[in-house]
């Protein structure tokens, strides 16, 4: 199989309010965020040019996050708590649609963390 990938920056903030409230999260905060679109197809089925995807393909998920994401509260854009699982989970759900090579999404808060959801036949989808 062959990966393409794409890296997509927003700021936003957020709540975990389902954490006790003694967490740091459960306080306002906000992020820099990075998501990472990952995308994958077989050598047979890459385009004549020899792609996965035009990485410009990816311009209309560009153009979603800055205007679904960048400097929002996420609490109020999605239904599920905002963390970076159930993000991840959830740029999977809504872009898999446009684009079917999409294997994974990764979702950094900071520099040194990262959530992936990776989707897989029979995966069952998280809950609140
Ligand atoms: N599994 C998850 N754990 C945490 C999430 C999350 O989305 N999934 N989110 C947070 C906070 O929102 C934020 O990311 C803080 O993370 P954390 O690495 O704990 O905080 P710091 O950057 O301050 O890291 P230090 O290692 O404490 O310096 C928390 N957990």
């Amino acid at each position: 199989m062959l990966t393409i990938t794409k890296e997509f920056h927003f700021s936003a903030s957020h709540v975990l309010d389902k954490l006790p409230s003694w967490h740091k999260c459960a306080r306002p905060h906000g992020h820099n965020y990075v998501v990472v679109m990952e995308l994958c197809a077989a050598p047979e089925a890459l385009t004549d040019a020899g792609f996965v995807r035009d990485y410009g393909d990816l311009d209309a998920f560009r153009k979603w996050v800055d205007e679904t994401l960048d400097h929002r509260h996420l609490n109020e854009v999605m239904e599920l708590s905002p963390s970076a699982e159930h993000l991840a989970w959830w740029i999977h759900q809504e872009w898999a649609g446009t684009y079917p090579e999409l294997v994974a999404v990764w979702v950094s808060e900071t520099p040194r963390t990262w959530a992936i959801y990776r989707a897989a036949q029979g995966g069952s989808a998280p809950v609140g």
